[in-house]
């Protein structure tokens, strides 16, 4: 049976091949980019290359809160059921550090963004028969800093990459025990896979783009995977199927996801 399934940064990179290989399934395939053109020339791509007509396109700049929820409100409104919504956006290097709101780009885009909007659209996920959320976290996690979440501080790439990282590792946990009919899952999709991100910010890559979209079709599709809300799977470690690998161990810190399940809403 063909699912509905939302992929945000899918005009690039591990995104757009996931939804590339998801349409070839003859799924219905919502993309998402920031820039219109781009979005709707990988939606012809897409269409012609996997001969499924059934493929939509939705723009948001994940840098700017407000343009997410517009985003979402749309969704709200066009896609009743939304059976997979694969969070894939990410920033590593940004030209620009802050946004509108005093916010560090790379927390909003990687963390704040996919939060806001899978809150927005969670009574619309919840209407699927066997829903799932698949959260693109990163081998790279580290302690977050209340200073770097809230815009006060700016670190290096390599910390605040981390430390998003690990707040969306955090709070997929927590979503996984609050939504317990929703299958919730964190994942390494491997490191330096070859996309742009990893071409700007380390110019070598180790593994091909490819690695990443395999175990993302294989996470939103797999029966394997529907008793494994709240893990964390990490494709460095080889054969994930039936295989998870604890995340940073403040993922499973009830008290340090609350605090920063608080400062988050402080700050939305
Ligand atoms: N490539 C790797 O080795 C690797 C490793 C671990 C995790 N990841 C994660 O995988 C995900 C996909 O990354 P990728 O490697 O394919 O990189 P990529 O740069 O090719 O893709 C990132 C996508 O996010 C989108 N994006 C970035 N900033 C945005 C913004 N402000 N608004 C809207 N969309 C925005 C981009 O347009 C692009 O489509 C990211 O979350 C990344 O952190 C990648």
């Amino acid at each position: 049976m063909s699912k509905t399934i939302l992929i945000t940064g899918s005009t690039d990179g591990i995104g757009k091949i996931t939804a590339l290989n998801l349409a070839k399934k003859g799924h219905n395939i919502y993309v998402h980019g920031r820039n219109e053109a781009k979005v709707f020339q990988v939606i012809s791509e897409i269409k012609e290359a996997s001969n499924n007509q059934n493929i939509v396109g939705f723009v948001a700049d994940f840098s700017d809160l407000e343009s997410v929820i517009k985003m979402a409100d749309k969704i709200k409104n066009e896609i009743p059921k939304i059976d997979i919504l694969i969070n894939n956006a990410g920033v590593f290097k940004s030209k620009t550090l802050e946004n509108k709101d005093g916010l560090d780009i790379r927390m909003v885009v990687n963390y704040l963004a996919p939060y806001v909007l899978t809150n927005a659209i969670l009574p619309n996920i919840k209407k699927s028969e066997a829903p799932r959320i698949i959260n693109l976290s990163s081998a790279a996690q580290a302690p977050v800093s209340e200073a770097v979440l809230t815009g006060k501080e700016q670190q290096s790439e390599n910390s605040t990459y981390a430390q998003s990282k690990l707040a969306l590792t955090m709070w997929s946990f927590n979503l996984a025990q609050q939504e317990p009919n929703i299958t919730v899952i964190a994942v390494n999709p491997g490191s330096l896979l070859n996309t742009k991100m990893v071409k700007e910010a380390f110019g070598q890559h180790w593994s091909p783009v490819e690695k990443g979209s395999d175990i993302l079709v294989d996470l939103a599709l797999s029966e394997d995977y529907k008793n494994d809300s709240g893990k964390y799977f990490d494709n460095d470690k080889g054969e994930v199927k039936g295989y998870f690998s604890p995340a940073h161990p403040d993922a499973y810190d009830e008290g340090k996801i609350e605090k920063l399940l608080s400062i988050t809403k402080g700050l939305l």
